[in-house]
């Protein structure tokens, strides 16, 4: 699914209005009825007080439609204008005077602090004050009356966007309503899935409202939302007459001494997602660790006993992955350059990799075009360097993917995996996956896509999402807080049967 800007979508708003030949107050009727259905299914009639607060522009008209149904079929509703300007949009004037026919109780102007009313428990806050259309920060009373809602313990259902919230760009602590629920209209937005806002959305739905298509089919999105659907998509099946050669060969370079674990992880991630064979580069002292936790993967050793202290093998056609538990010895740096530096395809760098290649970024010019870099926020600073806030972060992560032509997966509670031909968000995984060896699980997991032949954005984008999957499948199980590396390592294999089937037959989510 794409992840559109507020400017794209109000220019798939005016297309569709030119192509489908329909006014833009039927479009608003059209959305603000497909809000009401999706509130209707849920309130099954409740005699719940319902307050609509709605600001001047279309996002406030679509309030008064909302409002208007809800009345229509015996709600209790107030509904509210926040009267902070004279310049009002066309069709908010046309819902203004559509609610009179099943009224007499016209809304309610809201002008200063005074005219605030009382939000009770109880009550039900449909937040129509501004979408899209938000330029610049809330402030004076309003800013007062954003606080006020959100001061109180009502449940609060954003239309569109909470208000305040700004879709695509950067803003310091501006006043923002705090939703409990969001119906968000044909795409979600960025803001959505930044750690900074992402919270203010609360849960989010995405309603299809019929935006022109070509439109959508054509215009570059600001990111690529991979989901189910997508990841499904991505999936390659297996021919019958295949031998494990068909699905490469992932050689893991990791682990030191008190950090073998990471190499366990990598390589066994590895084999659970397919790879046909796995090897295991370690220090001597770790062979029996490895040997004895996943006897699936094959070994070779460094001369180093508890380091890896040289890249000396005779293995041909092998997908690299390097870096868990690798540690920072010079020695090792050696090593890791002569590994890099030996490589033709791309290769998944991850943990001490990224630190190591850090201390000489000059090496950034000997791995092979469209490597994978999977960095946490630490170790993409080695690479960027400081950043303000996730708009800068993402765009110094564009303009390095572009200059260097590697992917970077910037993990998070929505992974972001940027490449030079654009930006992905990951829409699987929970806080249960913050915990120690998940990524080194990740990087073994996209080398295995990887030496199964999927291209390298598809092998990340494949990997990133099934990893997170496979969290969301183990936490039914294990709880937010048992769910540990190895575990989900294990729940690879049901989280791609899962792909597959349909959503009434998965478990519920753990929220
Ligand atoms: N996209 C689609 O396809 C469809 C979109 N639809 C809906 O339209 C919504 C977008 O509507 P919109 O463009 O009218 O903008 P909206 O958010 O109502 O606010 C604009 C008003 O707010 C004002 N204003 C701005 N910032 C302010 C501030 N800080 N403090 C105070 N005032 C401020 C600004 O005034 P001005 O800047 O001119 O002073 C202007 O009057 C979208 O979210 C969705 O709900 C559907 O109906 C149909 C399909
Ligand atoms: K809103």
């Amino acid at each position: 699914m794409k992840i559109l800007s507020g400017e794209q979508l109000a220019q798939a708003d005016a297309s569709t209005i030119q192509k489908q030949q329909i006014s833009s107050i039927d479009l608003m009727e059209r959305v603000a009825t497909l809000v009401f259905e999706r509130l209707h299914q849920r309130l099954n009639g409740a005699p719940v007080p319902i307050k609509v607060f709605c600001g001047i522009g279309n996002n406030g008209g679509d309030g008064l439609a909302i409002a208007r149904h809800l009345i229509q079929h015996g709600y209790h509703v107030t509904t509210y204008v926040t009267n902070c300007s004279k310049k009002r949009s066309k069709d908010f004037l046309v819902n203004y005077d559509r609610i009179k026919e099943v009224t007499k109780d016209w809304p309610i102007l809201l002008s200063c602090k005074d005219d605030f009313p009382e939000i009770g428990q109880q009550d039900i806050v449909i937040d129509a004050i501004f979408g899209t259309g938000i330029n610049r920060p809330i402030d004076g009373w309003m800013a007062e009356f954003v606080e006020h809602i959100n001061n109180s313990r009502a449940f609060k259902v954003a239309v569109d966007m909470p208000s305040g919230l700004f879709a695509d760009q950067a803003q310091n602590d501006a006043p923002v309503i705090r939703a409990n629920h969001t119906f968000t209209f044909q795409t979600p937005k960025l803001s959505f899935f930044l750690p900074e806002t992402g919270n203010l959305v609360g849960t989010y739905e995405v309603i299809n409202i019929g935006l022109d298509p070509e439109y959508m089919m054509q215009v570059q999105p600001l990111a690529n939302l991979v989901d189910k659907d997508l990841a499904q998509r991505m999936y390659k099946n297996r021919n019958p007459f295949s031998h494990k050669g068909d699905y490469g060969h992932v050689l893991v370079m990791a682990g030191s001494e008190g950090k073998m674990g990471a190499a366990v992880l990598a390589s066994g991630a590895a084999i659970n997602a397919g790879a046909g064979k796995v090897t295991a580069l370690i220090p001597e002292d770790g062979n029996t660790i490895l040997q004895c936790s996943v006897p699936e993967v094959m070994s070779i050793l460094s001369s180093g006993e508890s380091h890896v202290t040289n890249f000396d093998h005779e293995l041909q056609n092998y997908v690299l992955c390097v870096g868990p538990g690798l540690g920072l010895k010079d020695d090792t740096f050696s090593a890791f350059a002569k590994a890099i530096s030996k490589q033709a395809s791309p290769v998944v760098i991850d943990a001490d990799g990224i630190n190591l290649l850090s201390r000489d970024l000059g090496l950034l010019k000997k791995i092979p075009e469209n490597s994978i870099l999977t960095p946490h926020d630490g170790e993409l600073k080695g690479l960027i360097g400081e950043w303000k806030g996730s708009y800068d972060k993402l765009s110094k992560a564009q303009k390095f993917s572009m200059e260097h032509k590697v992917i970077l997966v910037l993990k998070g509670a929505f992974t972001f995996t940027v490449t030079p031909q654009g930006m992905f968000v990951n829409d699987s995984g929970n806080p249960g996956m913050a915990t120690a060896g998940s990524g080194d699980v990740l990087s073994g997991v996209i080398a295995a896509f990887l030496a199964q032949k999927y291209d390298p954005i598809t092998a990340t984008l494949f990997g990133v999402y099934l990893h997170g999957a496979s969290g969301d499948l183990a936490v039914q199980t294990y709880a937010h807080e048992g769910l540990k590396a190895s575990i989900i390592s294990n729940f690879i294999g049901p989280a791609i049967l899962n792909l597959f089937r349909q959503p009434q037959q998965q478990p519920p989510q753990q929220q």
